[in-house]
């Protein structure tokens, strides 16, 4: 994220509904009067200040809205908790360009690009609150609206963490029959990432919900459980170089929407490219490493030995416990747990089982 993409995060969230700084505009808003508020009282701030005055008072909703009825601009200090100056002209360099049209929002689209500092708008006749920083300009979506954009996420998300689950219940059992083709995994990869990315979307919205996000943000947490190690866990196993986790990690999280559709965009990113389609009905032997993680209690560093040892499923499952214990940290007892997790797990994806 870059430094004032970054910056307008910590902005929205500073204004979030439920803190005071927000609690103030609304009331200017309601007020039907306008403002200009810088955040930060930095030098480069105080370089373009001309006139007002300064004061070291407490921000609270109800004095910003008073000290915004003067006119000029209020300055806020860099932890959003003082107001440091009111009534201020702002001076930015004229010859930075400017989209807006009436002199508050120039001044502050200015004061933002010249600064880097997040500058807010309250618009007396639109009644628009917009936040400049840099080259960037958002305008806030009132909360009603944004709950319902973060309901409705939230509905998506649900749907496609049900079919991802059984997404991965068919992946457990092909991978237990030794049948998985590329275009299983590829699919529970495109799957994962689209979780991923609208369980983003959703925390953006809960940022710039504040208080009033609770709810989504419980619901959210319920959801998301365990969700990025087990993406972690499928690359791990179809990844063709273990070396490039990070980078295929990285580079699913960067596809761009048409490549994402894409099934052979996802198999290239693990290491398997596709010349045409039908590749993706090729059959691909796991590692086990997914099904290593859910025998109980097998600490890490143990299922990553087990599996430098033993590169597939299918030889793990033909370990005697023997075998197993000739990996450090791995006794009779252990080795028996890890065989008997194996078996049942292998017993489980049985057409006696599983119905199919
Ligand atoms: N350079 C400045 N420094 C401080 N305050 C300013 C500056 N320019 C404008 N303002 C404040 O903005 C107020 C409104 O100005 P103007 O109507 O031109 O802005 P606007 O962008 O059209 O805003 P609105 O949508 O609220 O009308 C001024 O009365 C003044 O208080």
């Amino acid at each position: 994220m870059s430094l004032d993409a970054e910056m307008m995060r910590s902005a929205l969230i500073a204004l979030a509904p439920g803190t005071e700084l927000r609690d103030g505009l609304e009331r200017i808003q309601r007020g039907h009067t306008g403002a200009l508020i810088v955040l930060g009282n930095t030098e480069a701030i105080q370089s373009l200040c001309s006139g007002g005055f300064s004061l070291d008072v407490e921000l609270t909703g109800a004095r910003l809205r008073e000290l915004a009825k003067m006119d000029g601009a209020v300055v806020i200090s860099a932890d959003h908790k003082h107001i440091t100056h009111a009534n201020v002209q702002l001076l930015p360099d004229s010859s930075i360009h400017t989209s807006e049209s009436g002199m508050r929002h120039r001044t502050a689209e200015r004061t933002a690009r010249q600064t880097g500092q997040p500058v807010i708008t309250v618009s007396a006749s639109m009644r628009v609150i917009t936040v400049f920083v840099g080259d960037l300009r958002k305008t806030l979506i009132e909360p009603e609206a944004l709950l319902s954009r973060a309901n409705l996420a939230l509905d998506t998300l649900e749907r496609y963490t049900q079919r991802l689950d059984e997404d991965l219940s068919t992946l457990t059992i092909l991978e237990q029959r030794d049948s998985v083709t590329l275009r299983e995994v590829a699919t529970t990869l495109q799957r994962m990432e689209m979780i991923r990315r609208i369980h983003s979307e959703i925390s953006g919205y809960l940022e710039e919900l504040g208080s009033e996000g609770r709810l989504i943000a419980l619901q959210l947490d319920d959801l998301a459980r365990g969700a990025a190690s087990e993406r972690a866990l499928v690359i791990r196993d179809y990844i063709r170089s273990a070396d490039h986790l990070e980078q295929a990690e990285k580079a699913l999280s960067d596809l761009d929407g048409e490549s994402l559709v894409n099934l052979g965009s996802i198999s290239a990113i693990v290491g398997h490219p596709i010349v045409d389609s039908s590749d993706l009905d090729r059959t691909i032997a796991p590692r086990g490493i997914r099904v290593l993680s859910m025998v109980p209690r097998l600490p890490w560093s143990i299922i990553e030995a087990i599996s430098n040892q033993w590169s597939t499923l299918a030889q793990l499952r033909d370990l005697s416990i023997e075998d197993l214990q000739r990996i450090e940290g791995v006794g009779p007892y252990r080795a028996s747990i890890i065989r008997d997790s194996l078996q049942r797990q292998h017993l489980a994806a049985s057409p006696e089982s599983v119905g199919w």
